[in-house]
């Protein structure tokens, strides 16, 4: 299975080229942010170890104890030392999360498995998956679309710009770069293009993916017979020289 890495900056256009990925052709997505709420939920050993590094401030006031995402965001976004502690809690869990993702998708024997992940190149996953993506924009288009999509101030987007690699420098990692400075139509061909050139790229091997369960429980089986044969083997020639001793 190809696993391909998509990556791009805050509001550069991830999440709209796996929609694009996922609903026109039919590609399976592990997407991080969405890992990344998942782990953090109430219960969760990261929850109780973000209250516990950052307080119950960062809690929703309504009684739920869901984390008040926008309120950990000015936190980490703005302090590059917190923001390392936040990571150190919650990047583990998603890498394994991730981890067991793929796996599945494997398993069930996709061609091609596409993990969304902003910070692909910063947390060095870049070098664990067989093609990356990165989705390019300028950074003047960037922070547009993250104002008017976050209804946030300028100075908050800087923030957020400023805690993650120029995209200048991420395309420096890219097997592709999808420019995504134009209208949708225009990425929406990018995406065929890619989308085309990943079929192609994932090959015939996949294909081989549905023998795993099989060989599993074939070679579970062979274990457990051959195991039963050599103690059956071992009693009768301790019976038989039981047998010539008397
Ligand atoms: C800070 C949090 C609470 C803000 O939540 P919010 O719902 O407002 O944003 P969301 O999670 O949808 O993230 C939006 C974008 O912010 C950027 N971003 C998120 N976390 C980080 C980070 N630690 N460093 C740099 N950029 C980040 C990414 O581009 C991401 O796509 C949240 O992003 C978080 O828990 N971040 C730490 C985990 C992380 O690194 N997530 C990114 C994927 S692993
Ligand atoms: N080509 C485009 N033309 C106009 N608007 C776009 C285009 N591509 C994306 N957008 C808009 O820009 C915003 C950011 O896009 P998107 O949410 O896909 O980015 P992202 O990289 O997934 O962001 P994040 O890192 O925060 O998850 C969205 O409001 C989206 O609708």
């Amino acid at each position: 299975m190809l696993v391909v890495g998509l990556t791009g900056g805050i509001a550069s256009g991830k999440s709209t080229v796996s929609r694009l990925l996922s609903t026109k052709h039919k590609f399976p997505i592990v997407d991080a942010d969405v890992i990344a709420r998942d782990v953090v939920q109430p219960g969760t050993s990261a929850h109780k170890k973000i209250i516990k590094h950052f307080g119950e401030d960062v809690l929703l006031k309504d009684g739920s104890r869901e984390l008040d995402r926008k309120k950990l965001g000015d936190v980490i976004f703005r302090d590059a030392s917190k923001r390392k502690v936040l990571n150190g809690i919650v990047h583990p869990a998603v890498r394994w999360a991730m981890f067991t993702a793929v796996i599945k998708h494997w398993l069930s024997g996709e061609s091609v498995c596409i993990l969304d992940v902003p910070l692909l190149v910063e947390a060095n996953l870049w070098k664990w998956v067989g093609w990356v993506v990165v989705i390019y924009c300028s950074r003047e288009i960037q922070t547009k679309r993250l104002i008017d999509r976050d209804n946030i101030t300028v100075s908050a987007a800087q923030d957020r710009l400023s805690s993650q690699m120029a995209l200048t420098d991420k395309v420096g990692y890219a097997d592709k770069v999808i420019d995504n400075s134009s209208g949708v139509i225009e990425l929406e061909r990018q995406v065929a293009e890619l989308a085309a050139s990943l079929r192609a790229k994932a090959g015939w091997s996949w294909r081989l993916a549905w023998l795993v369960p099989p060989a599993g429980v074939l070679l579970a089986i062979w274990s457990l017979a051959s195991r039963a044969l050599l103690r059956y083997i071992g009693n009768k020639r301790a019976a038989r020289s039981r047998k010539a001793r008397l």
